[in-house]
């Protein structure tokens, strides 16, 4: 694969900051390494000393002296060597790449910790969108995406999707506008980048079948662009998963991600723990070519420089305590049997919606409402009910959309039901 066609003006000036290459070479040395390079402060000063942080149903992590103080100090800007090197065990076992087994020039697979897969997402973009490009997505998507993406100036094609995500149909006919042989040439304006969210969409709540994502991936090899798999709702799939045996994930009944059929190296992923472990620690992963990889780590060392490395020591504490099989059979199981069943009587004559395959979103139409925008920020309050109006989630969020967003993660079943009575009684009241 030829990365640099793919990289923006910014990304490819981005140097190895000498500071950082510094730390890193320091943390690689011997503890006879008398070091007085880094501007690093004395972590004796800190005020903090130790913790000791209660796990539910598991031993407690604890951080001594001598822990505390390398968590309390910078470093490397890939993430800790122990929660990367977890990390990558886990893709490995769940997708099994094709790029595992790469050279660093085919693109091999290469992670790097980020401050929530939402950093990862902007810094993607910051290295491969430049003005006036074309970006393929499937409409609605997440509001984050469209707030780090617009701003850039790139030209947003909506590829059109429905309950199994995006339709390679409609990606096929959007791509016969440009011919394949085409994008190579400097200057052409052949999209270079889709970005889709497979599983547990959001908003929508919908996943791709293997089948569609295969016939995507023929796509993006046929008209060489990269994909950008965003899936913080993989963990998050309700077909229960018989065994955390990592062995027999290969046989597991969900479908294959790209990241387990990108034999060219064109695809970038991005993993978050905020949906399964928490959202305030604010870690998320991008796994993907080590050339690309490489670029993020760049710009991360130019600005939040890592993550925070007291919450990358106790993530990897508690991954480690679990170990992947453990980590499997913790997080699964994710069912909300309350919204699982949900269909309250009082909503079907006013609504309608498929049921999610994943991820916590209900993506509801409200029949008779051409625009729910209104009805909600205005209305919905009065009612002591608040959704989010599916404009957010367009490209061109003013246009009029008759869908809401409802997240289930929060509520009680019988909340959940009260919210749609009320709901249903404001849908009432506006028709
Ligand atoms: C598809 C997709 N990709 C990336 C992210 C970012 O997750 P991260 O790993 O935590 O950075 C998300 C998070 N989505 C949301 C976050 C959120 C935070 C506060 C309040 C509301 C929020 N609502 O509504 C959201 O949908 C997501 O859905």
């Amino acid at each position: 694969m030829n990365y640099a066609r793919f990289l923006t003006a910014v990304s490819a000036a981005r140097k190895p900051s000498p500071i950082r290459i510094l730390t890193e070479l320091q943390q690689r040395s011997p503890p006879s390494l008398i070091s007085l390079a880094g501007g690093a402060p004395n972590p004796n000063t800190f005020p903090f000393q130790s913790a000791s942080i209660k796990v539910k149903g598991g031993e407690a992590l604890v951080m001594d002296e001598p822990l505390m103080k390398r968590a309390l100090q910078y470093s490397g800007s890939y993430g800790i060597p122990e929660l990367l090197s977890w990390m990558k065990d886990l893709q490995k076992s769940l997708h099994n790449p094709p790029t595992a087994g790469y050279s660093s020039e085919r693109g091999q697979m290469e992670m790097c910790v980020t401050t929530g897969s939402q950093e990862g997402l902007c810094k993607i973009f910051e290295m491969l969108v430049n003005s006036g490009d074309n970006v393929l997505l499937d409409a609605p998507t997440y509001s984050g995406t469209l707030a780090a993406l617009q701003p850039l100036g790139c030209n947003l094609i909506n590829v059109a999707s429905d309950q199994h995500g995006m339709i390679p149909a409609d990606l096929r006919k959007i791509l016969e506008r440009w011919d394949p042989a085409d994008a190579q040439k400097p200057g052409s304006s052949v999209p270079r980048v889709l970005y889709t969210i497979p599983n547990g969409g959001n908003p929508t709540g919908a996943s791709m079948t293997c089948e569609r994502k295969q016939e995507v991936y023929e796509l993006a090899r046929k008209y060489d662009f990269l994909i950008i798999e965003d899936d913080p709702y993989y963990f998050l799939q309700f077909q229960k998963v018989s065994s955390s045996d990592l062995s027999l994930y290969s046989q597991r009944p969900w479908a294959p991600t790209f990241l387990s059929m990108d034999v060219d190296s064109r695809v970038l992923r991005t993993d978050s723990f905020s949906k399964i472990l928490s959202s305030g620690l604010r870690i998320g992963f991008i796994t993907g070519p080590k050339p690309l990889v490489e670029r993020v780590v760049l710009h991360i060392q130019a600005s939040t420089m890592h993550t925070s490395t007291f919450t990358q020591l106790m993530v990897s504490q508690l991954l480690h305590n679990w170990g992947p099989g453990g980590f499997l059979k913790n997080k699964l199981i994710y069912i909300l049997d309350g919204f699982l069943s949900f269909s309250p009587v009082c909503f079907v004559d006013v609504a309608e919606w498929h049921p999610p395959m994943a991820g916590m979103f209900l993506w509801i139409k409200l029949k008779g409402i051409k625009d729910t925008q209104q009805l909600i920020m205005e209305r919905a309050l009065e009612k002591e009910v608040l959704l989010v109006p599916g404009g957010v989630f367009n490209i061109n969020s003013s246009d009029p959309c008759p869908y809401v967003r409802a997240a289930f993660s929060l509520s009680t079943p019988q909340q959940i039901d009260e919210a749609f009575r009320r709901l249903a009684d404001l849908i009432k009241d506006a028709m």
